[in-house]
């Protein structure tokens, strides 16, 4: 049964906090009050940030305690998992399927950066490699340091997945990590605080800090003792990180309006089968969401067909229904927002085929034809559920199409061409693409981010570890000792 209307603290330097002000956290389905969470003012920003500094000053969380706690995490996610998924479902309003999946990724990323928490080593540099210059004896190599203070800035759409998808990778690099949720969704990140403590983390390796973009966001990004940012969410506030910090690091996975190509000779029935699931899983609201789909123009309709009919399959409705397969948005703001922008296309000459409905913060899942460049639908990122359908003659054609975008982070491409599902990740303009799959896949091993306004920087633990840690080249000069 889940926690009604619980309070929770802040979580600062291993200590919880109230504080005289609550942020309010609704079941994005029912309008029920779900939890209310402290919030941060400049105060507990500051505390947190001393205990960070204390914390890496004095504490040698060498890489065995790193594996051991990280190890520690990776069971007790497992053990609370329907608590999470739970959690996830109500301030979140993923469907409980997607939730329990959501806690399991969350679960293997800790295991993921244990292991490379042991393996953190720099490495051996050549020195003797041009005959005619005079480097004489030395050696030269490379050492890893933890980079310093990490601030975590997250958004709602994944609350725990993404969250870890940060603090395992710092812990693991040995670094303190500031948390910032996104406010409306930060119950999933307390409740992860809950189980650092229990895994023995060292006190000041990990806070949580709850308040809004606008100030406590700011005042984290302005702070000089912070090191890294490491930032997902929208571009419009990935690009105002990247002109406030300066000079110093940050990875920012920003948004997309991904693509993906159903070729000619492809499985249209397994195509269409998996578009139709990942163009609304999460009602959209996944950066990797299926948004623009490319169909030649010889198996159109037997595509749209398939679509359609695995689209009506989908079931909507609430979130705690395990069949519910494509929930609420995350506010009736955002369902009114889409249902503009549909609105919109439909006057600039898009067809819906079907959807264009909402009730509440329900947006039915929509399927529109004849959506082009120049409408909100195509060029932004539409977040939600919604996808234009178009087709092309040529794969040339279809490559123009997908790298017409300000966005790339991934596409997909369906197709039972061994030679161009080889060469069309050297065409496409993405971070990823997905053969016999769609832009929405993602194994969190693996190396994952966008390019142009998509972002910078890469995740999956063992690429984010390498961005939160300092590389230091030393050359000794052997020739010294002699
Ligand atoms: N590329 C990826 O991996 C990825 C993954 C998930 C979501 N996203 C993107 O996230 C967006 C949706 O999430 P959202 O609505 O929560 O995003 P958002 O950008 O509105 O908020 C994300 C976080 O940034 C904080 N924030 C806002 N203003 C800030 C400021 N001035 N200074 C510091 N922090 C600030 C918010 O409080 C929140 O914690 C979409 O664009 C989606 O594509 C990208
Ligand atoms: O929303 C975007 C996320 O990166 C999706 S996922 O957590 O990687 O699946």
């Amino acid at each position: 049964m889940l926690a009604q209307k619980t309070i929770k603290p802040l979580f600062i330097g291993g200590e919880w906090v109230e504080t005289s002000e609550l942020h309010p956290i609704y079941n994005k389905y029912t309008g029920e009050l779900f939890a209310q969470v402290s919030k941060a003012g400049e105060a507990e920003k500051n505390a947190a940030l001393e205990a960070a500094e204390r914390a890496f000053r004095q504490s040698d969380f060498a890489p065995a305690q790193r594996f051991q706690v990280l190890m520690k995490m990776y069971h007790l996610l497992l053990d609370h998992l329907e608590e999470f998924a739970e959690a996830i479902a109500a301030e979140g309003g993923k469907p409980i399927v997607d939730a329990r999946t959501e806690v399991n990724r969350s679960a293997l990323i800790f295991l993921l950066s244990a292991e490379e928490a042991i393996k953190i080593t720099g490495e051996m540099i050549p020195a003797q490699v041009a005959p005619n210059l005079n480097i004489g004896k030395r050696l030269i190599y490379t050492i890893k340091k933890p980079i310093g203070l990490v601030c975590a800035i997250t958004p709602f759409n994944f609350p725990l997945n993404l969250v870890v998808h940060k603090v395992a990778p710092a812990l693991a690099a040995g670094n303190p990590v500031i948390i910032k949720p996104a406010s409306d969704t930060a119950y999933s990140a307390l409740k992860l605080c809950e189980l650092l403590e229990k895994a023995g983390l060292p006190k000041g390796f990990a806070s949580c800090l709850v308040g809004s973009g606008s100030t406590l966001g700011d005042q984290l990004l302005t702070d000089q003792r912070i090191h890294k940012y490491t930032f997902t969410g929208s571009p419009e506030v990935g690009k105002h990180i990247h002109r406030t910090i300066g000079m110093r690091r940050v990875t920012l996975e920003l948004g997309s309006n991904s693509a993906t190509i159903v070729h000619q000779d492809a499985d249209v029935e397994t195509a269409a089968a998996k578009l139709a699931r990942m163009s609304f899983a999460h009602a959209g609201q996944i950066c990797i969401s299926v948004q623009r789909i490319y169909v030649h123009k010889e198996i159109e309709q037997t595509f749209m067909e398939a679509f359609l009919r695995y689209t009506a399959s989908l079931k909507v409705g609430d979130p705690l229904d395990p069949s519910t397969i494509v929930g609420p948005m995350i506010s009736e703001k955002e369902a009114i927002r889409i249902e503009g922008w549909v609105n919109e296309a439909v006057e600039q000459g898009a067809k819906i085929w079907t959807g264009g409905r909402r009730e509440n913060n329900v947006y039915y899942p929509t399927v529109l034809t004849g959506a082009t460049k120049g409408m909100k639908v195509v060029d932004e990122e539409v977040f939600a559920p919604v996808v234009s359908i178009a087709t092309y003659e040529t794969i040339e054609e279809a490559v123009r199409l997908v790298n017409d975008s300000k966005y790339g982070l991934q596409a997909g491409v369906f197709t039972q061409s061994v030679s161009l599902a080889h060469t069309i990740p050297y065409l496409l303009e993405v971070g990823g693409v997905m053969i016999n799959d769609t832009s929405s896949f993602r194994a969190d091993q693996m190396p994952y981010g966008g390019v142009k306004e998509s972002g910078m920087g890469k995740e999956g633990p063992a690429f984010a570890i390498e961005e939160m840690l300092e590389t230091v080249t030393v050359a000794v000069n052997l020739e010294e000792q002699l």
